[in-house]
């Protein structure tokens, strides 16, 4: 089943059985859901399987940052299970994004294959400790760039970067931002965040969602309190 909304639940669960129990209550025609690094290590691609079962289709947020041939190898081995986005590291280099999306045209997969820039989670004394002199902002532009040139679909980035993003990217490029906090929700370890509505309003296409609505106390209501405030 596809979904025409622009959520995406970060499934962060111990554990396939805690993951599928929250995606049991989801609606695959109204959101889609990611799987990370913490439940795919635990789970493997049963996750997967399990998930298109249910009718969603799967982000496989596992950011390959590697050699060409390695990530190329990774992506070609995630879109072979039908998911419906993929994601690399765009740190990780043009020729590094240029194989992978090489390999996935080569074999006519059509998974989405979208480029890291910079974590929501980091600032700028973050960047400053691993070298990178450059604001966020301008660093997300630089490799949003790099990622458009090497034939990305689109990147991951905050919401805070989506309208210039937008303006130097274009419409169709994908900008799926995490780092998405509505107004009841804790920022968490998130820094670069924004909430729903002003993340469409800058120009997000995708919406990544996580603890503010899997820990919340009722998960469907926070989940129709965000499509709440969508629809106004
Ligand atoms: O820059 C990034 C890239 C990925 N993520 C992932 O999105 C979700 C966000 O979860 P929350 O609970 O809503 O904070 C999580 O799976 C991250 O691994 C990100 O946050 N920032």
């Amino acid at each position: 089943m596809s979904s025409d909304s622009p959520l995406i639940i970060a499934l962060d669960h111990p554990s396939l059985d805690a993951a599928l129990c929250l995606a049991d209550r989801l609606d695959p025609s109204r959101c889609r859901v990611k799987v990370g690094k913490e439940l795919f290590t635990r789970s493997g691609p049963d996750v997967i399987e399990a998930l298109h079962g249910r009718g969603f289709q799967v982000f496989l947020d596992l950011k390959f940052h590697d050699i060409p041939n390695t990530v190329a190898g990774a992506v070609q081995a995630a879109a072979e299970q039908g998911v419906w986005m993929v994601n690399v590291h765009a740190g990780g280099g043009r020729r590094m994004m240029e194989a992978a999306r090489e390999r996935l045209e080569r074999h006519g997969l059509a998974t989405h294959l979208i480029a890291v820039t910079v974590l929501t989670s980091m600032e700028a004394a973050d960047l400053q400790e691993v070298g990178v002199t450059l604001a966020p902002a301008e660093q997300v532009e630089r490799l949003a760039q790099l990622a458009m040139a090497s034939g990305m679909a689109g990147v991951v980035c905050s919401a805070q970067e989506s309208t210039r993003l937008r303006e130097l990217c274009g419409d169709t490029f994908l900008k799926v931002t995490p780092g998405i906090r509505p107004s009841f929700a804790a920022a968490d370890d998130q820094r670069r965040i924004m909430t729903p509505l002003q993340a469409m309003t800058a120009g997000s296409t995708h919406l990544v969602v996580g603890r503010p609505v899997t820990q919340a106390e009722d998960p469907m209501a926070a989940l129709e309190a965000i499509e709440q405030e969508l629809a106004n």
